[in-house]
């Protein structure tokens, strides 16, 4: 569990809330994927529209979704999320409908956006199945539904807010604790004393995307609010382990890598450090798919094949440990999140476990922009803090919260 001193809220995160209101709906978001053979092309180029992904690296990425039947897990997950999630609410005594959407595939986010549209559902809070600050985890999300409410001409009849980045709640870590622990313990029994190496795994993204992460205002480890954060992480997980660390190495390392490779990208990748892990007398790997909530296709495909085949022709023993999934303790911190916005008599108080402060629940304006291809300026974007406004970027000693 997390040191007492931080179980209570602190100014930064306090500074960092938005006003508690009503929202007369919460629409979990998520990435979507394909739900048999005919989709998988149909939504690789819904993925890539416009982003000069090469057709090979398409080709070779639909050969993982074939190879389980053309059907992403992804869906499967969200769906149980949602059935979890609403559960919890009911039980809870929040009264607020939970709807589903998605990026990349039905249903698609314009379309549930008409729903509400019709229901009379004004006020949106959206949650997404992504934990990070960064363009893809977060920033995406908010354009998704800045361009569907440009798209329908609803902009301003709908009002839309999205839950902050949860990468540092005690609730979203805790099922990697849990999972490390088992995993370096089936590792210790299969390698005798050898050492054993951890490694934190993560999406990579092109360098500019990590490098525009978080908001300039702001100074980040590798100044990267989307590195620092899974270093955190990664960190507040390696504590809470104690003496199981021992003889342990960790590290943090990315996978998935696309796009053209002259683009840089975040390395190192996760095969290539398995590869060289034999060197340093290394005999068993703990992966830790710290950036994922769900054991979703880069997770199955990625690490259980192509990690395990690397560790394997290694000569090195492998584990690779659930993301949160419908773990209880990350179903109640998404819950947590909810009251929070609403402001419920039962809502607990933000906490960060492992950063300075609870993120923002309005991202400021400039946090993870991207200009994309053919663009001179930002997407349509909802739920942000207006960049003349000052943002709360740290505290200091006296605990008194910093304003840029
Ligand atoms: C940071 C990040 C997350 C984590 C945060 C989050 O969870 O949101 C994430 C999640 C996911 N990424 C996924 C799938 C894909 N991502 C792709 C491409 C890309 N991802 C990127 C970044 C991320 N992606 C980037 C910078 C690209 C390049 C193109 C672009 O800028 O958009 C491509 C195209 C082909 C390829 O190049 O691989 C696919 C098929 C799935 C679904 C898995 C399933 O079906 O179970 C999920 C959850
Ligand atoms: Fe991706």
């Amino acid at each position: 569990m997390a040191p007492v001193e931080q179980q209570v809220s602190n100014p930064l995160s306090t500074a960092r809330a938005a006003e508690p209101r009503h929202f007369d709906a919460v629409i979990l978001s998520s990435f979507g994927g394909p739900e048999g053979q005919d989709d998988v092309i149909p939504f690789l180029r819904n993925v890539t529209r416009g982003r000069g992904i090469p057709d090979e690296r398409l080709e070779e990425v639909a050969t993982h979704y074939r190879a389980n039947g053309g059907v992403s897990p992804i869906n499967a997950q969200n769906r149980a999320l949602r059935d979890a999630l609403e559960t919890e609410l009911r039980d809870r005594g929040v009264d607020v409908p939970l709807l589903w959407a998605n990026r990349n595939w039905d249903p698609y986010v314009a379309d549930v956006l008409t729903e509400c549209n019709d229901r009379g559902y004004r006020d949106l809070l959206v949650l997404a199945t992504s934990a990070f600050s960064g363009y893809s985890s977060c920033r995406q999300y908010r354009e998704d539904y800045g361009m569907g409410l440009e798209e329908l001409g609803l902009a301003d009849t709908l009002h839309v807010e999205k839950v902050r980045p949860y990468f540092d709640e005690v609730g979203f870590l805790t099922p990697s604790v849990e999972g490390l622990r088992d995993a370096l313990a089936k590792l210790r029994e299969r390698t005798a004393e050898g050492p054993l190496e951890v490694l934190f795994t993560t999406h990579s993204v092109p360098d500019t995307d990590a490098y525009a992460s978080g908001s300039e205002r702001i100074e980040f480890e590798e100044n990267s609010a989307y590195v620092a954060q899974h270093l955190a992480a990664s960190r507040w997980i390696v504590d809470q382990l104690g003496d199981a660390m021992d003889g342990v190495n960790w590290q943090l390392v990315y996978q998935s890598r696309s796009g053209p490779p002259q683009i840089p990208w975040l390395e190192p990748d996760i095969c290539d450090v398995i590869e060289t892990l034999p060197e340093s007398g290394v005999q068993g790997v703990a992966v830790v798919p710290v950036g994922f909530v769900s054991d979703h296709m880069e997770v199955i495909w990625d690490l259980d094949t192509e990690a395990k085949d690397a560790a394997a022709e290694a000569g090195i023993e492998f584990e690779r440990v659930a993301t949160a999934g419908t773990h209880p303790a990350f179903v109640g911190a998404l819950a947590d999140a909810i009251e929070q916005r609403l402001g419920t008599e039962t809502a607990p108080p933000r906490v960060s476990a492992c950063g300075q402060g609870t993120w923002f629940d309005n991202c400021p304006a400039d946090c993870c922009t991207k200009i994309l291809r053919g663009q001179t300026e930002p997407r349509p974007t909802v739920a942000q803090t207006p960049l003349d406004q000052p943002i709360a970027v740290a505290m200091d000693e006296q605990g008194e919260v910093i304003y840029r």
